[in-house]
């Protein structure tokens, strides 16, 4: 699997760790940066990561911001992409097996560097389960092919 990673400044150091975690753990990263720890604009990373996902050059994402949230606010903007921004390992899990998610969105500011990669464990060793949840995410992307 081939996972597509980036942050912006308030990111940088989790990014890292989060990118070591999973290269020791055999997957493929591809790193879209932010490459030095210097004030940036997160939008810029999330179409990055969120583009190589939909366009098919990398299978799911990880995003880093201070919270997780403007950056996956950010790139939920791309059509075919879920991003959740994720604080414990129970979501992280559910957001694959009832959500779909492709992209995983953490908080540097929010989480310590230990869930953090326990959150990250529980969302790649998940698999989405389809059945009742694969109608209801079809709605999601109904929604987005009317709206956005
Ligand atoms: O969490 C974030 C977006 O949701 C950003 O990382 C945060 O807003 C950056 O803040 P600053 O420029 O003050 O370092």
């Amino acid at each position: 699997m081939k996972i597509a990673m980036g942050s912006d400044h308030g990111g940088f150091n989790l990014r890292h760790k989060v990118k070591a975690h999973l290269e020791a753990k055999g997957y493929e990263v591809v790193d879209f940066g932010v490459d030095e720890p210097v004030s940036c604009d997160y939008p810029d990373y999330a179409l990055k990561v969120a583009l190589a996902i939909t366009e098919g050059t990398c299978d799911l994402g990880v995003l880093v911001c201070g919270t997780g949230l403007g950056i996956s606010i950010a790139a939920n903007k791309v059509k075919g992409i879920i991003a959740a921004p994720v604080s414990d390992t129970f979501s992280a899990e559910m957001a694959r097996r009832h959500n779909n998610a492709n992209i995983l969105a953490l908080g540097e500011r929010v989480v310590g560097e230990g869930l953090a990669l326990k959150i990250v464990d529980a969302f790649f060793e998940a698999s989405f389960e389809g059945g009742r949840h694969e109608s209801r995410v079809n709605k999601i992307v109904a929604i987005e092919k009317k709206y956005l």
